[in-house]
């Protein structure tokens, strides 16, 4: 297997406190990788590393062979580096349509500047692949409806329907599964399992451990900045320090 992110040696210190210290770890591709670990353990940290919210103190990341470490969020998002946002920032007051064409739009400034310009070819094909996208992720059925008055469940499917537009190769998704109900969350694994299967690598960061078993194939356990455990589900979940990390924790 190749890796299609890899990270070396990340520090991040916020003052005196370090948050990430010396995290290695590598993505293959076509996984859907977990990273989790309790409150405080470093994971929102690394996420934003990742996808170039917060400059590393030391270390690098690398994906799909080129050293990402000092490129913008909007840079690796055009490489295919993309991520969804725990809280929905969306624009609130438009359909959820135009919210994945703004997500395609983002993206690919080629195609925003068309769009500008009102390149009819370009946008019938924007709005076909949006509504493309919206019904692969099952709200099909809510195009024309503004993202506001949608339920917080398919607010965060629209969340994902957004990223999805920019086309990633990685996608990052920021605890998907938080406040959603269980046949949204049912709906949401299956749903994560065929954007793999369609190509895009996937890491996850969550706290549902029920979604996370089921989805991963590998995980990245961090506590107090620290990589503690990686490996497979039953790897990780028999893992002494693991199991003391959220004892503790709890
Ligand atoms: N911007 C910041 N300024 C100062 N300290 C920070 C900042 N961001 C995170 N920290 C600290 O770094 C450590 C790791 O935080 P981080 O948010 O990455 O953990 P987490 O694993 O995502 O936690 P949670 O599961 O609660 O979201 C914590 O001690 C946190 O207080």
């Amino acid at each position: 297997m190749t890796a299609l992110l890899e990270l070396t040696g990340l520090r991040k210190t916020f003052g005196g406190l370090v948050a990430i210290e010396n995290v290695s770890a590598a993505v293959e591709v076509g996984a859907i990788h977990g990273l989790i670990g309790p409150n405080g353990a470093g994971k929102t940290t690394l996420f934003s590393i990742i996808t170039g919210f917060y400059r590393p103190d030391a270390g690098s990341v690398v994906f799909d062979g080129s050293d990402v470490t000092g490129l913008s969020t909007a840079a690796r998002a055009r490489r295919g580096l993309v991520r969804t946002f725990q809280s929905n920032l969306l624009f609130a007051e438009q359909t959820a349509l135009e919210n994945v064409v703004y997500g395609a739009l983002v993206s690919r400034p080629r195609h925003a500047l068309d769009w500008l310009i009102e390149r009819q070819d370009h946008r019938a094909a924007a709005l076909h692949d949006a509504r493309q996208t919206l019904d692969f992720c099952r709200i099909g059925d809510k195009a024309a409806t503004r993202a506001v008055d949608l339920s917080h469940g398919q607010q965060r499917v629209l969340g994902i329907a957004v990223a999805l537009a920019a086309r990633p190769r990685l996608l990052l998704l920021d605890e998907p599964f938080t406040g959603m109900t269980a046949r949204e969350k049912d709906s949401l694994v299956a749903m994560i399992r065929e954007i793999r299967d369609r190509g895009t690598t996937i890491i996850l960061v969550e706290h549902d451990m029920r979604a996370v078993m089921q989805l991963c194939d590998r995980i990245t356990v961090l506590n107090f900045g620290k990589v503690i455990a990686e490996g497979s589900p039953d790897e990780v979940r028999r893992h002494p320090e693991v199991m003391a990390a959220y004892l503790g924790a709890a």
